[in-house]
């Protein structure tokens, strides 16, 4: 009997591949690992052949470890990182490198285009400032500068669309990943072929639009040879990790709010009426009528990811002998340090910055160094700077109308119990902890679960599969002593942002 679910990530850091039963629960959960590269400063890219080789061998191990049958597979769903623009050709070869979220070249084109066309018209169909980090740009970034990928590309894939592509041989293009391309008009989930002229993006590079939840297609033998799948396995749509993270930790209902630490960082808030800001970021919900009004940082579970590759060599060796993780070691540092960190802030801004500020020269900072401070000073200020990006983010969307109560949290930073309670005393808002690092490979399988009819419904599957394992309450008197921080922190850039400029 078919009776399990897989469940496709690709995170920035690495893949995730997660086999879930009806009631979902994981049976087994495997990461594949591959590289970002950063060629020049402002360049951010990855090749999608890494994920699709570090998925297929994943999925092998994920299906082994679950010690399931492969034909117990009723359905796989695919979620994936935001904003590449995969150029492929005719044959389905990867013309280049995809420059990723956080790239961002092509800022002189954007400039540029909000001229030529007009930021206001731009913005009143797509639902989101015209910025280097989004696809649209990417694509006039290869006619401009690579004649010979632009000539030859046939179509522009999406991560997650990407990946289905390579699993059932079948293009497409989901919805909730749509917001990525500033002719996709975000009123009706559809291309526009006035704005594709505009713009200048060939209307013939953009594939077929599906629902999230809609099968696209089956499992290739090519594919089932490579992954260990059985060939034949649905395969649904899929969507954008942040919207995708958002359904797996439960947030289906207007106004309820997801937090994400991945390895960027923000918010989504689900809404059932079409609400756009300049300043944030507007997406269709992998589930249909809805959207989600998204701050989206470039720096989130990265920034201690960063910090740990960078300076915890000790904790690393200390591991070791304890057993813990560098990071668990990291957490135990910072919880040694006082709230607001006797007066030092940090800057998350640490490949420029996008929501709310959009800045592609933003830098990161620490601020307030002297003779007292510790590494735990560092390790916390960096939390309760990420932190501080979030209720930013949080402030915008109560100023735009988006006023929100409690925020439910996923991503890998979830894991960390200190950093999801500075979220808390930051932001006032408790925060609910359902899953951490699966939340987003739920979201996938929930998707293929009402696909394949395993589920009537979103709203079955959520009550079916989310469970809520830990809760933080604000602690009000933190939170009196990290507004005063917040003032610096907005200070800090409002002071900085001349200077951070490129000279
Ligand atoms: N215990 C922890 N403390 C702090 N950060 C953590 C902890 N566990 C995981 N993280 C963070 O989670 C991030 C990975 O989250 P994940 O959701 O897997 O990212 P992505 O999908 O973007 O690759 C890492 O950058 C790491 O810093
Ligand atoms: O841009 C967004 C959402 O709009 C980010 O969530 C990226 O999709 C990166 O995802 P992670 O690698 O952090 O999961």
């Amino acid at each position: 009997m078919k009776k399990y679910l897989l469940g496709i990530d690709i995170g920035t850091s690495a893949c995730k591949i997660a086999i879930f039963n009806k009631q979902g629960e994981v049976l087994a959960s495997e990461n594949g690992d591959y590289p970002v590269y950063y060629p020049k400063p402002g360049y951010a890219e990855q090749n999608p052949d890494e994920w699709w080789e570090a998925i297929y061998q994943t999925i092998n191990t994920t299906i082994q470890k679950a010690g399931i049958e492969k034909e117990e597979i009723a359905g796989i769903g695919v979620d994936g990182q935001s904003w590449s623009a995969i150029a492929i050709d005719e044959t389905g070869k990867v013309l280049t490198n995809t420059p990723i979220w956080m790239d961002t070249r092509a800022d002189a084109i954007c400039k540029r285009l909000n001229k030529e066309i007009g930021d206001d018209a731009i913005f009143n169909l797509a639902g989101n400032s015209l910025q280097p980090s989004y696809t649209t740009a990417k694509i006039l970034w290869y006619k401009e500068n690579l004649p010979e990928v632009y000539e030859k590309t046939y179509k522009i894939l999406q991560s997650n669309s990407f990946i289905v592509y390579r699993l059932t041989g079948v293009l497409s293009q989901e919805k909730s990943q749509g917001y990525g391309l500033h002719c996709f008009d975000m009123h009706t989930g559809t291309w526009n072929e006035d704005m594709c002229k505009k713009l200048g993006i060939p209307f013939h590079f953009l594939p077929e639009i599906y629902d999230c939840h809609q099968v696209v297609g089956h499992v290739t033998e090519e594919a089932a040879r490579l992954s260990g799948l059985a060939a034949g396995t649905p395969v649904v749509a899929g969507g954008l990790d942040a919207a995708c993270g958002t359904l797996g930790a439960g947030v289906i209902h207007p106004y309820e709010t997801q937090e994400q630490g991945g390895q960027a960082g923000g918010m989504s808030i689900c809404l059932k009426e079409y609400s756009a800001d300049p300043s944030l970021i507007l997406s269709f919900h992998v589930v249909p009528n809805l959207w989600l009004l998204q701050g989206g940082t470039t720096g989130g579970g990265g920034v201690m990811r960063w910090f740990e590759k960078e300076f915890a060599d000790y904790e690393r060796e200390v591991g070791k002998n304890t057993g813990k993780s560098s990071l668990a070691l990291l957490d135990e540092s910072a919880a040694k340090v006082n709230p607001g960190c006797n007066g030092m802030v940090f800057l998350p801004y640490m490949a420029g910055e996008r929501s709310p500020i959009w800045d592609v020269n933003a830098k990161g900072v620490y601020y307030g160094l002297d003779y007292s401070k510790t590494k735990g000073h560092f390790v916390r200020a960096a939390m309760e700077g990420v932190a501080f990006s979030l209720k930013h983010n949080l402030d915008v969307a109560a100023a735009a109308g988006a006023q929100v109560g409690e925020l439910k949290a996923m991503g890998g930073a979830a894991n960390s119990r200190i950093w999801t309670q500075i979220k808390s005393d930051i932001t006032g808002k408790p925060i609910a902890v359902p899953s951490s690092d699966t939340a987003t490979t739920l979201g996938a399988v929930i998707l293929a679960g009402v696909g394949v009819g395993m589920y009537r419904d979103f709203e079955e599957a959520v009550e079916m599969t989310v469970k809520v394992k830990r809760y933080h309450e604000p602690n009000m008197e933190n939170y009196k002593i990290y507004q005063e921080r917040y003032k610096t922190y907005l200070e800090l850039y409002h002071n900085l942002k001349n200077t951070m400029k490129e000279r």
